[in-house]
This record gives C-alpha cells, structure tokens and sequence, in this order.
C-alpha cells in the first residue's frame, strides 16, 4: 500500500523523521520549508523524495503530515492547514516539546475528517539544522503520543505503526501531563545549564581560567547550555505556567543549599547526595529497545587524526562488536566525547574494561 508523508519544517527533528521514512516500501516523503534558503540545504541532504515551498503542494496528497517547525508556529500552521482541502481521514501531527497548547489549538479548528495526534519524540540534541539529523536519532528512545480521549484509534494506531521505522518506544499520555512531567526533565535543566553556563561567563570575563579549567562535570551537565536559542524561547515562553512552579521549588531549594552550608551541616549534605544517587541509579542509563538492545559508553579522546580509526580498531581486534560510533563532542581546544554504542551487554562491558585500562577516561 502506497503511503504520502508530508514533512513542514525539514530541520534536526523533520530531517530524521524523513531519513526514517524514505526508501521505505510504498512511502513517498514530501519536504516543506517556507524559505528557499533551508530547502536547498535540506534537498542536499537527500533527506526527501521531493520538496517545495507551497503548503498547499506539500499537504495535498499526505496521508500522514508532520509538523516539524519551532513551537511557536504550530498554532500558525494548523490554522493554514484548516484552510486546505487536505485528504478525508489524514492524520496531523507535530513533534513540538510542549503539547497542552497545540492540542487545544486542534480542538479548536474542530476539524471535520481529519485525525490531529500530538507528538514529541524524546530525543535531539543541543544542535539544529537538517545537518545534524540522523537517521539514529529516535532508535530507542521515547516518542511520547497525547490523543485527547476521543480520539479515532484506527487512526491512532496508524500512526504508532508508521513511528515504528524511528525504532523509538511508543509512550501514551495525555497533552497536560506531558507538560508537568517534561517541564520537569527537561525544560528546567535546560534554564539550570544556561544559568550555570551564563553565572561562570560573567566571573571569566574578568579571569579566563575558569574557561580553561572547566570540564568534566561541568561540560556534562551544561551541554544542553548550547541548544538552539529560537527553538528554546518559543519552548520556555508556551510552558511558562509550568516552569514558573518549577523555578519557584527550584529557588527553595537553592535557599535550602545556602542554609545547609550556613549551618555547615554535613549531614544534610551527604544525605542530599544519597538520596540524588540512589534515585539516578534508577534512571534507565543503557535503554533497551524493542528491536535490540543498545548500550552505550562515552569516552573522552584527544583531538588527533586517525584516533576514530584507532578506537575502532583496537575494539575490533578484541572481537568487540560496536554497533555505532558517533562524535558527539569535538573543539580544538578540549579533548573531543566519542559516543560507542553495542548491541550485547558482554561487548559494552568488556570495552568498558579494555578502554578504561588504556587509561581513557571512559563513562557511561
Ligand atoms: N531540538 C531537539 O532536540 C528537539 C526538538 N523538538 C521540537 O521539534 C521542533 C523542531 O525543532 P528542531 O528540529 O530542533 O529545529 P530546527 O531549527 O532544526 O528545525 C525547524 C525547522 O522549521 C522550519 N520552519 C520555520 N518556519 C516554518 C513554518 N512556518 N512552517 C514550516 N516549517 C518552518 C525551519 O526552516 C527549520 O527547518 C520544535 O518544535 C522543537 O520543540 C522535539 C524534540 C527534540
Ligand atoms: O540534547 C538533549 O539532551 C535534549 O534534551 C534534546 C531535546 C530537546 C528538546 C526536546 O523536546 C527533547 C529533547
């Protein structure tokens, strides 16, 4: 059976949804871009079978549209979808990182034939652009799915089994949940690391050692400090509601730091510690998927030629299976971040063991 996808918005997240779909039987991937410039950056990528910059063109024939633009524009698009004579029983959906507002804005188009699902797939990166997209993004990771209650489930379950080609786990929830539980995961951090980042910026202007010595923990935890300016304001400013409580327990708990070191009461301090460990220590680090399993390790690696080579060589000739390599930090002045990825637990434990006694510093 034949299957028309239209992508509108072909950057990091369209981009890898395209590369998930094309080539698969039957599908054809349409990409839409507004402007000339992005489209003839995304048609050089080869992400799409064919592209255009009308709306109208892109959405005509799809079975399945994907709105793939920064959150701020959702309401903006569906409403120009409404005004189009799209196909009887088309499924709408976006990948937007809050999902309360959009929903509420399709409720509204009260939309006659047409199936509109939110979605956000649970994987990215600090990077933009259809040159970071991959077709690796979403395997194994969750792609969340909010239908409102009435929803069509033929249409539903449509989608979930197109989704499956992004290899990522199906998660349903509903729209105002997902925006409590994601402020939470992820757009806080998000606030926490451009803080921190902004707060150390401030000291080295008048000291440039503090750019110098700042590294391990301090690079892992502000890495998202580096994502995409637009995508994050349209992001923060639609779950503001949301982020404002979080940031009002946040700064409680910042009062409580400042009274737990007033006090210098180290019992407090190593029971906050505990606690923060035992409940990390719950997170799924290594996820598994549904199709394979997939283990990862990151090591840090100086900036030489040929070092990729060498780590993939020396894996190799442990008979070490690695199923994926990916660069996923890389700065002439820093030592750059390999991500190694296995399928069996035997390959990702036994390298952890080999690398870390070459003395690379290896974590997980
Ligand atoms: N960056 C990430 O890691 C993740 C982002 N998301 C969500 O995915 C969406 C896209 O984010 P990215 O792919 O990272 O951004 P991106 O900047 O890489 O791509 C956005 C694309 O939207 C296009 N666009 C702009 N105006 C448009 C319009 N009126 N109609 C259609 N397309 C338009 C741009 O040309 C660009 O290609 C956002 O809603 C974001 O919240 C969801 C999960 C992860
Ligand atoms: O880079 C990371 O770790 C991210 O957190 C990426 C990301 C960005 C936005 C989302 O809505 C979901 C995931």
């Amino acid at each position: 059976m034949s299957m028309n996808i239209a992508i509108l918005g072909v950057g990091l997240i369209g981009g890898s949804l395209a590369l998930c779909f094309k080539g698969k039987p039957g599908i054809t991937v349409v990409g839409y871009s507004p402007n000339e410039a992005s489209t003839i950056k995304y048609v050089a990528r080869g992400v799409v079978d064919k592209a255009t910059t009308s709306l109208e063109e892109a959405v005509i024939d799809a079975d399945v549209i994907f709105v793939c633009s920064p959150v701020g524009l959702l309401d903006n698009v569906l409403s120009e979808l409404r005004a189009l004579p799209l196909r009887r029983g088309c499924v709408i959906t976006d990948v937007g990182s809050t999902k309360a507002s959009v929903t509420r804005k399709a409720r509204e188009l009260a939309w006659e034939g047409i199936h509109f699902i939110g979605g956000h797939p649970m994987a990215g990166s600090e990077r933009s652009g259809v040159e970071a997209a991959s077709t690796l993004l979403f395997e194994n990771a969750y792609y969340v799915l909010t239908p409102e209650n009435d929803v069509d489930e033929e249409a539903y379950e449509r989608l979930v089994q197109l989704l499956q080609y992004t290899r990522a786990h199906i998660i349903r929830l509903d729209p105002v949940e997902h925006d409590r539980v994601v402020g939470a995961i992820s757009h806080l951090p998000h606030i926490v690391a451009s803080a921190l980042v902004n707060q150390v910026k401030k000291y080295n202007d008048d000291n440039d050692m503090y750019v110098h010595l700042a590294a391990g923990g301090f690079r892992d935890i502000t890495r998202i400090a580096s994502s995409d300016p637009v995508i994050w304001s349209d992001i923060l400013l639609n779950n503001r509601e949301v982020v404002l409580e979080l940031l009002a327990d946040w700064k409680h708990s910042v009062e409580n730091w400042m009274e737990t070191l007033e006090k210098e009461d180290g019992e407090r301090i190593r029971e906050a510690f505990k606690e923060s460990g035992d409940f990390r220590s719950r997170m799924p680090e290594r996820r598994k998927g549904v199709l394979h399993s997939l283990y990862d390790l990151h090591i840090e690696v100086p900036d030489t030629p040929g070092i990729i080579g060498k780590i993939a060589t020396l894996l190799g000739n442990h008979q070490l299976n690695l199923s994926n390599l990916q660069i996923i930090e890389s700065r002439e002045d820093v030592p750059g971040v390999l991500r190694l990825s296995f399928r069996q637990e035997k390959d990702w434990e036994q390298s952890n063991e080999l690398l870390t006694a070459m003395g690379y510093n290896v974590f997980v």
